[in-house]
């Protein structure tokens, strides 16, 4: 069997995807070299964008995979190598679509992602296992999407996604890394040990910020934010970045829960967002016997979404009640949410059609250009 041509091999290499930035690794220029030897043995010379890339592995086993499966070839090397300067300087205009400066793709008129910040008025409700759950389930259904978690608080996006590798960065470009097809990126990434941050607004501000320009994102279906709980300053950071965001509410059931939750998703009406609707966690128990123990009262979700139209004075509906499971909670400490779990739970299902709901709305107008300009 006579060996393959070089440019046989270069066709076949489209098929290795950098796990990060998500293109064929010949789109990105990172093929440098390809020798095919009358025996078949192949060389490929790989530049990574730097040196300590930690998916070095990952590639070397896919171009492995995919030039070894080829006909003709008898043996794979892969000789990695890194791209220089000029070549990451490249890497990355091409990235930007071109562009030099950093800019936030996201609040473009034209940009076609949908943004939901994920709010609630006090910690410990379930915000950021709701998010997790969203973005996997959204993902699992094939969309492409993304998370912010800037909940300074309770970085916890990364451990509920399990995320194992850091971000990596082309020059002062950052990789998101990916977990569950997930983009994610954390304010826990960005500090020492994951200690808690201790950061005023200003700081906040450009962090937020760098997260959503100076991240590689690429085209997303949806972006959900972590936003810390409250209304604080980052909700209108969030809010003067991405005036096309909507805002989802997160409560308990319980009244005093309810009530902050409300102080949070009024906070709209000032930021121009629209609320989206309202999530009530921690609805019920299910116990064994078949009994239902609503351990935290109820009512608090259909209290929220009532004040809030009024409030509004548009509909904000209840759109989901998950209730306590101890499976959603192991499912978050293990690192695979529950929507991507085999059992099938109430609250798995509840989180599920909830990401559907999200995932098919049409898109608001709020803070959108709608293109008119006056006549005559
Ligand atoms: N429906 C549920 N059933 C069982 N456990 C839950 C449920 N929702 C959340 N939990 C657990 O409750 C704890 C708090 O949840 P989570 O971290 O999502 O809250 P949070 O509102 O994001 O808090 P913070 O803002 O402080 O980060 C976690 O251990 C999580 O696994």
């Amino acid at each position: 069997m006579s060996a393959p041509t070089i440019e046989a091999v270069q066709a076949e290499l489209v098929k290795v995807i950098d796990p990060e930035i998500r293109r064929p690794i010949t789109e990105l220029k990172m093929v440098r070299s390809v020798e095919v030897e009358p025996d078949g043995q192949v060389v490929v010379g790989v530049d990574l964008t730097t040196a300590g890339c930690p998916l070095k592995d990952t590639i070397t086993k896919d171009v492995t995979d995919v030039v070894g499966a080829m006909e003709g070839v008898s043996d794979v090397r892969v000789d990695m190598g890194v791209m220089t300067e000029e070549q990451r300087k490249e890497l990355r205009s091409m990235l930007r679509g071109g562009m030099g400066e950093p800019e936030i793709p996201f609040s473009k008129p034209d940009s076609l992602t949908r943004i939901y910040a994920v709010t609630s008025g006090k910690g410990g409700v379930g915000k950021s296992s709701v998010t997790a759950n969203l973005a996997a389930a959204m993902a699992a259904d094939g969309l492409k999407v993304g998370v912010v978690d800037a909940d300074i608080y309770g970085f916890s996006i990364p451990r509920m996604l399990g995320v194992e590798l850091p971000p990596t960065k082309v020059d002062d470009m950052i990789m998101p890394p990916v977990a569950k097809d997930v983009k994610v990126i954390s304010i826990g990434m960005f500090t020492q040990d994951g200690r808690p941050v201790v950061w005023r607004g200003p700081m906040l501000h450009r962090a937020l910020q760098q997260f959503l320009s100076d991240v590689f994102w690429g085209d997303l279906d949806v972006l959900l934010l972590d936003l810390p709980p409250g209304t604080g300053d980052i909700a209108i950071s969030v809010a003067q970045m991405l005036p096309n965001s909507e805002i989802l509410v997160v409560t308990t059931p319980q009244v005093a829960a309810a009530e902050v939750a409300q102080r949070a998703g009024i906070v709209a009406e000032q930021t121009n967002q629209r609320v989206v609707g309202v999530v009530e966690n921690m609805s019920w128990l299910d116990q064994p016997d078949g009994t239902r123990v609503e351990l935290f009262g109820s009512g608090g979700g259909e209290q929220v979404s009532a004040e809030l139209a009024k409030g509004l004075g548009y509909e904000v509906p209840l759109l989901a009640q998950v209730p306590i499971e101890q499976v959603l909670r192991e499912a978050s400490d293990t690192g695979t949410p529950l929507v991507l779990r085999e059992e099938d739970t109430p609250a798995k299902q509840a989180l599920q059609s909830l990401a559907r709901s999200l995932s098919h709305r049409a898109r608001g107008l709020s803070g959108r250009s709608l293109g008119i300009s006056p006549v005559g």
